[in-house]
């Protein structure tokens, strides 16, 4: 009985995080892969853009990041949203069908480069898991406001669920493996992310991260206590944690979380650069660079995290360093 209750509530996700050996690798900055490539994404839809203008990099970025031993794929949905399309002239035909390709390209992705290895004597790598990438309201305002929290007093719980209800469906009609809810900035948008995978009834699990500013709250000042109490009461969070915030914050974060929650701990920092939403460009990182990357990882893994990537401002050549460092470990 007890083997069969397991057996039923074993996810994707957990069978993943065993397969790779306690701790599986989240991919990279995607937009931030995407610029390497050319790609000009200074613009309110940001990384979204490519979708409408240059989706054959999608691909391109997704394999890179496969190839370098992300175990997750982030699709490139983060700021894809029908409001946004709205505004640049689309109809609402094309922005859902740009939302369902964001998922199914990232499926292809995953099952090409999954066709070319599983046969590959000695290869090293998991089948990748394909997550719907959610960005919070604020990264659709397109003015740093998933750093602040600050989503002003007409923003209320309806109205955040209203802006999450009809694209969640159609990514999740697309077939991903799990959703992402990223950079979350307070506890009301928690909550509308909670409610929402409630009542959609939806039944592949999902992850809700936090950015950070201070390396104690979330953006908004509200502490994780308070927002983790939202997530914990439901079934369909299988992981929480933190994306899109310094490295540095990670570690007494995850030990805060570990005290927080039972579900299994997500994080996916940047490279400790900061977003000025005003200028729309990276200021450099005080104290972190690019190198010291995968040492953090290996603690952050050996505090407890599950699931562990990067974020905006770290590449394939991130992912790699962790996959590796995680590989020689196990
Ligand atoms: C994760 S942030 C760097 C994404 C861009 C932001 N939402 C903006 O449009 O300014
Ligand atoms: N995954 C997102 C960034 C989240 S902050 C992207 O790169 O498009
Ligand atoms: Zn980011």
């Amino acid at each position: 009985m007890g083997k069969d209750k397991e057996y039923i509530t074993t996810s994707s996700l957990d069978d993943l995080i065993e397969k790779a050996g306690g701790c599986a690798v989240v991919d990279g900055g995607f937009a931030t892969q995407l610029e390497k490539h050319g790609a000009s994404i200074n613009d309110p839809l940001w990384s979204a853009l490519c979708l409408i203008n240059e989706p054959h990099l999608i691909k391109t970025v997704h394999l890179e990041y496969l190839e370098a031993g992300a175990d997750i794929l982030v699709s490139s949905s983060y700021q894809a949203t029908i409001p946004g399309f709205l505004s640049r002239g689309l109809s609402i035909e094309n922005a859902e069908s740009l939302l369902e390709k964001s998922v199914k390209v990232a499926v292809e992705a995953r099952d090409k480069f999954w066709d070319a290895v599983k046969n590959v004597p000695g290869h090293s790598y998991n089948r990748a898991l394909v997550a719907a990438s959610v960005g919070s309201y604020g990264a659709y305002l397109a003015d740093g406001s998933e750093y602040s929290g600050n989503y002003g007093p007409d923003v209320n719980l309806e109205k955040l669920k209203d802006f999450h209800r009809r694209r969640l469906q159609v990514l999740v009609e697309a077939g991903p493996d799990l959703i992402a809810f990223e950079t979350i900035p307070n506890k009301l948008e928690a909550q509308a992310c909670v409610e929402l995978l409630e009542e959609e009834n939806m039944e592949i699990p999902s992850w809700i991260c936090f950015s950070s500013v201070d390396g104690e709250n979330a953006p908004s000042g509200e502490s994780f206590k308070e927002c983790l109490h939202v997530i914990n009461k439901s079934n369909k969070v299988k992981a929480v944690g933190i994306n899109c915030a310094p490295p540095h914050f990670i570690e007494s974060l995850i030990c805060k979380f570990k005290e927080l929650t039972e579900k299994a701990i997500v994080v996916y920092p940047n490279s400790g650069e900061v977003w000025d939403g005003r200028a729309k460009r990276w200021l450099p990182s005080k104290c972190f660079g690019e190198e010291n990357f995968e040492l953090f990882a290996t603690r952050w893994r050996d505090s407890g995290a599950k699931l562990i990537g990067g974020c905006c401002r770290t590449t394939p050549s991130t992912i790699r360093a962790i996959s590796e460092t995680f590989k020689e470990r196990t």
